[in-house]
């Protein structure tokens, strides 16, 4: 008889706070985390690196099949691309914007599927994404769509960056926000949606704790 390691996933749109709750949830619970936008990050990083044209997609999946990533847990988690340490390069909205034309791709997205189910490893998984619920873990032991209004997101992610040193215009970056979430809803492949059976929580008037604590709850604080 083989034991299904549990999976949590956690979808929603930018800067809804999926990472950081994600993450704070796999710590309690001592479960692996999956970032799995730091994937799709990746390669558009790989591929920009690579002068690729993120048109040309039988190149990119050339690069999506053999990149090699790696993960470190730390606190922050850092991300290593061939060796080369990518933790900064991929927070760019830049690397975001990127990442979400190659991700409208069928090939591209099955060539880093298997990469993601990898992350499901005993004791068990917090998977962070847009299609966690949907296609990469359909049978998830429990799913949450996390979202929170337009504005309330733009003006979280302007705050992030920032803080990492960024210069950054609100305006400007909500209008990217909007059409990355557009991209994302709109694609033919795996779609941003709501997955069958999903709960909902809007993280607009809750803090971070709040939001931890709605989940714990609906996993029946394991
Ligand atoms: N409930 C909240 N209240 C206030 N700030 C929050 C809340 N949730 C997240 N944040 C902050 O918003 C920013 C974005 O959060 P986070 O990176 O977790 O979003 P995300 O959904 O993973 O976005 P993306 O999909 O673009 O990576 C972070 O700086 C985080 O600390
Ligand atoms: N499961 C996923 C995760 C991400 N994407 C695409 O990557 C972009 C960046 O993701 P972040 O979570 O790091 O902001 C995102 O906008 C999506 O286009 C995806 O398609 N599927």
């Amino acid at each position: 008889m083989t034991t299904k390691v549990p999976v949590i996933t956690i979808d929603g749109p930018s800067g809804a706070g999926k990472g950081t709750v994600s993450r704070a949830l796999a710590k309690k619970l001592g479960w692996h985390f999956l970032d799995s936008g730091a994937i799709y990050r990746s390669l558009a990083v790989a591929v920009t690196q690579a002068a690729i044209d993120p048109q040309d997609i039988d190149a990119v999946v050339r690069v999506a099949e053999s990149m090699d990533l790696r993960f470190e847990a730390n606190d922050p988690p850092r991300i290593f691309l061939g060796g080369q340490d990518i933790s900064h390069k991929i927070q760019t909205e830049d690397c975001g914007s990127t990442a979400s034309k190659i991700a409208a791709h069928g090939p591209v997205r099955q060539a880093l599927l298997q990469k993601q189910r990898d992350f499901q490893r005993e004791p068990g998984l917090v998977a962070d994404g847009r299609d966690m619920g949907t296609v990469v873990f359909p049978d998830a032991s429990y799913k949450i769509f996390l979202t929170a209004s337009a504005e309330v997101r733009a003006k979280r992610r302007h705050k992030q960056l920032k803080e990492k040193g960024a210069d950054v215009n609100l305006d400007r970056l909500t209008k990217e926000i909007e059409e990355r979430d557009r991209r994302d809803k709109e694609r033919a492949e795996a779609p941003l949606t709501v997955p069958d059976g999903a709960v909902l929580i809007d993280s607009s008037d809750l803090t971070i704790d709040q939001v931890i604590a709605r989940c714990l709850d609906i996993i029946g604080g394991r």
